[in-house]
């Protein structure tokens, strides 16, 4: 059986702002397996980065429990959470923070020799199809192709799991499908697991599982006989 590599655990988070809380999440259970690639949707404020940002060890739950590759992260210290962050997680959101002076393979590998299984920075940046613009700054590189950059310094990291925030959410449609091509090939060619989150139900098809949140809590968990090639895919 495939092993269980997260566990979310009745995890819930409160926001307090002065007098007024907000409960970003209410009670909140499932799990992912290896090699899985999940998506997570849901509508805007419904607690989907909430979640990353604490399945990444950015944020912490307000209770509950979360396991990843079977320790309890709610449990961590500073310390442990930071090591955590830097060698367990690969993150890819939105906005691609790539540093700006630094070359597309300086800026992939600045975030993964620190970390001790890391891959070879050149072999992934040729992997994502940008071999070629190793050497250019990513102010001479298009949307589309930093984030190949920011996809490639998560992936050299040869983290545990690919947390992806809204990975399309600053890409015009045809760029934004070819990253989720990438991501797709990447997770079925490495058996990577990844964990993207979108408010766009169309894309939903491409995932193994799909993890519906509503108001800080699982609405739904739907998993798909068959995944769909992204490029089949029209929205
Ligand atoms: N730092 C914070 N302080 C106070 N409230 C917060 C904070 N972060 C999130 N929230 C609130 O928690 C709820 C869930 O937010 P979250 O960002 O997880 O939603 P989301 O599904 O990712 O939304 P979006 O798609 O718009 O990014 C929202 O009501 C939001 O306003």
């Amino acid at each position: 059986m495939t092993k269980k590599l997260i566990e979310f655990k009745n995890v819930t988070k409160e926001y307090n702002l002065g007098d007024v809380s907000i409960k970003a999440l209410d009670g909140v259970d499932f799990s992912i397996y290896e090699g899985e690639f999940v998506v997570i949707l849901g509508a805007s404020g419904a607690g989907k980065s909430t979640i990353l940002n604490i399945l990444g060890g950015m944020d912490l739950a307000s209770s509950g429990e979360v396991f990843v590759n079977g320790n309890n992260i709610t449990q961590y210290d500073d310390k442990k959470l930071t090591t955590f962050r830097a060698e367990e997680v690969g993150f890819v959101f939105q906005f691609y923070n790539l540093i700006p002076n630094l070359t597309a393979l300086e800026n992939v590998e600045f975030a993964s020799e620190v970390c001790k299984d890391h891959l070879d920075a050149k072999e992934v940046l040729e992997k994502v199809g940008l071999g070629e613009r190793k050497n250019n700054f990513p102010s001479q590189l298009s949307g589309g192709e930093q984030q190949r950059v920011a996809i490639a310094r998560a992936v050299a990291k040869n983290p545990l799991l690919l947390l992806c925030d809204e990975p399309t959410g600053a890409l015009d449609y045809k760029t934004g499908k070819s990253v989720l091509k990438l991501l797709q090939d990447l997770n079925k060619e490495t058996q990577k697991c990844i964990v993207l989150i979108t408010h766009n139900t169309a894309i939903a098809p491409i995932a193994d599982r799909v993890i519906k949140v509503k108001s800080g809590k699982i609405d739904e968990v739907i998993t798909n006989a068959e995944t769909q090639s992204i490029e089949g895919i029209e929205w």
